[in-house]
């Protein structure tokens, strides 16, 4: 299958990075140097290639390189040349604190596009990383937020539909609070339950899609155990029972009861705003966050090789990888059963490591050596 592939990546003013760059041939990519040299950086670099705010979900103006004591945000960007599916193209995103405010700036072969969800036509990126490991004992938001990047990765619509019931809901939330007029009230929840349907049925798609996946490679679910998944939440369990016109009109009159509720709660109780993914070893039929911490690890490294198998199937093309601190936690068995896992994906991979020993299993791998603000071939 024909994977895309960062070709050379560009960083400037960068967090450690006052300025970088890194040319590969086609990867996977190892990246290894003592811990803070500046690693996961480099991945975070590339997650911005991406839609949303890259796998730290950092601040915008936390990201610009600051040299020792020195006040402010600085200015930053990051650019890739990269071998897309529409074939090579240049994507670069930055911002600029005193003239962008809040806003990330994105361009396409130096033309500027609204925002990155232009570059999901090129390339997909997926990423694994240390924080995520708490996600199945974490709260709700956080496993929603997972959802919605998986279903992102396959339908590039979702992000915006997302945003928008977001900010429908606050004008719902704001004129309960203001005791606003019933019919400005009727129009906002008509916007709110016609998003929330839009929503949860995408979600509820990317789930059944990744089900199939996972079913159809449970055979080699050995190393990685197979999860089982389920989406907990009011319009989903409507989208299960009536009909997706029906779905709006109930939810519609749900909101409409609701008001009294809501409006002393100060926001809306019920929608696929607090929708749940719950999470299953499928072979133990247990609750992922009753699972060991190394088969919560193990669970999230097979739901992320599925998801990416996915992306693949469904775009004729594999995404990118960053694998963050993955590797080391592995016995020798899973190692090597997450290289071939690789390998056969066919996915440019970005992994790092502390200790380049845990890469040694890893075929035509390309090795870079970090230290604090440089990354050089190991
Ligand atoms: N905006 C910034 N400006 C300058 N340095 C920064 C900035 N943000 C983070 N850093 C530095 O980057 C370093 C952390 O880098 P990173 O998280 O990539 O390390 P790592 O190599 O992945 O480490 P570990 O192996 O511990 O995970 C820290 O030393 C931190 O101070």
């Amino acid at each position: 299958m024909p994977h895309a592939a960062i070709r050379k990546l560009t960083l400037t003013a960068f967090r450690s990075y006052p300025s970088a760059q890194v040319s590969v041939a086609d990867g996977p990519v190892v990246l290894t140097g003592p811990n803070g040299a500046g690693k996961t950086n480099i991945l975070e670099a590339l997650s911005f290639l991406s839609p949303g705010r890259g796998l730290r979900r950092a601040q915008l103006g936390d990201v610009g390189h600051r040299a020792p004591g020195a006040a402010g945000e600085a200015p930053w960007a990051v650019s890739a040349l990269v071998d897309g599916a529409l074939g090579e193209v240049r994507l670069g995103t930055g911002h600029d604190p005193a003239q962008e405010g809040g806003v990330r700036r994105c361009r396409i072969d130096g033309e500027g596009v609204p925002s990155a969800n232009a570059f999901l036509d090129h390339l997909k990126v997926l990423w694994l990383t240390p924080e995520m490991d708490g996600l199945f004992l974490g709260p709700p938001g956080d496993r929603r937020r997972y959802l919605d990047r998986l279903v992102l990765a396959v339908d590039g619509a979702h992000g915006t539909r997302v945003n928008g019931l977001e900010r429908a809901l606050r004008s719902r939330n704001r004129l309960l609070e203001e005791n606003g007029s019933a019919r400005f009230l009727e129009a906002v929840e008509h916007e709110v339950a016609e998003l929330a349907v839009a929503v949860a049925a995408a979600r509820l798609e990317t789930v059944a899609r990744l089900g199939a996946e996972i079913a159809a490679h449970r055979d080699d679910a050995s190393l990685f155990p197979f999860a089982e998944l389920a989406l907990d939440g009011v319009v989903e369990r409507l989208i299960a029972h009536f009909p997706a016109l029906e779905v709006e009109d109930r939810y519609r009159v749900l909101l409409r009861d609701n008001r009294p509720r809501d409006r002393a709660a100060g926001r809306t109780l019920e929608g696929p705003h607090l929708t749940d993914l719950s999470v299953s070893h499928g072979e133990k039929q247990l609750p992922a966050a009753r699972c060991s911490t190394g088969e919560q690890k193990s669970l999230l490294i097979g739901l992320t090789l599925s998801h990416a198998r996915l992306v693949a199937s469904m775009q004729g093309f594999s995404p990118i990888l960053l694998l963050d601190d993955v590797v080391a936690y592995l016995d020798s068995a899973r190692r090597t059963g997450l290289f071939e896992a690789l390998a056969r994906l066919g996915a440019q991979a970005w992994m790092t490591g502390a200790d380049p020993a845990a890469f040694a299993a890893l075929d035509r791998a390309e090795r870079f050596e970090v230290a604090p603000g440089t990354i050089g071939r190991a």
